[in-house]
């Protein structure tokens, strides 16, 4: 294993939101994040949102005491997230922006207008042994905010790229790829350590990977809807080949 293989943590929050359709115990997403880490994930991420739409606090302590590999907290920069991470003590926690009303994650944190109100939870997280990271857009002001506010890793909001692709606006597609890519060096210069996440599927992952500043990927919606059809471990085992092409590619 060369040094700088990208890491694929694996967020099962989709497993819950199929169970909670239901309101019983199944799929178990504890069960899953075992069996991702089995098939391959360096990690695992769970985001606790506000209105506990799919993960719950009994999946977080499960997640948090049971895996074998880092467990990455997502949350929103609450009095009561941060209290639920100082109990349950994850591996890292990542502060994301969070509105009841929205479908999914639609953008990166504020920092900039923030920065004061985001100093006491990062000092709070990291007296509580986590390694915080920010989840952000790949622009310089945020960038430079994060490292000022001493967190020592960014995610870096992958979202808008991934629809551009998706969408196939092939010229804002380029335009977000190299945002990504310009942000990920500058991250990268300050000492950061760089990770990306949000909407990424075989193909885009697989693209990112070039860009020799990311260490990580933080991938969980398409995996989880990819098992339906191929399984969850051939899922793993298809992102993990992807990533590694992609990473060998731009070398
Ligand atoms: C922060 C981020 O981009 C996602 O990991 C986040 O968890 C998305 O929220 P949902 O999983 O609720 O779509
Ligand atoms: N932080 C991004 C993440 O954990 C996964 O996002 P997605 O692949 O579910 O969109």
């Amino acid at each position: 294993m060369t040094s700088n293989r990208l890491r694929l943590g694996v967020n099962i929050d989709h497993v819950a939101t199929v169970r909670n359709a239901r309101g019983g115990a199944l799929p178990d997403p504890v069960r899953a994040a075992h069996l991702a880490i089995a098939a391959g994930a360096d990690g695992i991420t769970a985001h606790l949102r506000e209105d506990r739409r799919h993960i719950r606090d009994t999946d977080m302590q499960r997640l948090a005491s049971e895996l074998s590999k880092p467990l990455n907290f997502e949350m929103a920069a609450t009095t009561e997230m941060i209290g639920l991470a100082e109990r349950f003590r994850p591996h890292a926690a990542c502060l994301v922006p969070e509105k009841r009303e929205e479908r999914t994650t639609e953008g990166g944190l504020e920092v900039v207008g923030q920065a004061e109100a985001l100093a006491a939870p990062i000092a709070r997280l990291r007296d509580a042994g986590c390694r915080v990271s920010l989840f952000i857009e790949a622009d310089e002001a945020p960038i430079a905010m994060a490292a000022k506010l001493g967190a020592p890793v960014v995610e870096l909001h992958t979202g808008t790229w991934c629809h551009a692709v998706a969408d196939s606006h092939a010229e804002k597609a380029q335009a977000e790829f190299e945002r990504l890519a310009k942000g990920a060096a500058f991250a990268a210069s300050l000492g950061l350590e760089v990770h990306a996440g949000h909407g990424l599927d075989y193909d885009t992952a697989r693209q990112l990977a070039g860009i020799p500043a990311f260490v990580e990927f933080n991938i969980g919606h398409f995996l989880v809807g990819e098992a339906i059809f191929v399984g969850f471990e051939t899922a793993i085992a298809g992102m993990r080949r992807a990533m590694d092409e992609g990473r060998a590619a731009g070398r």
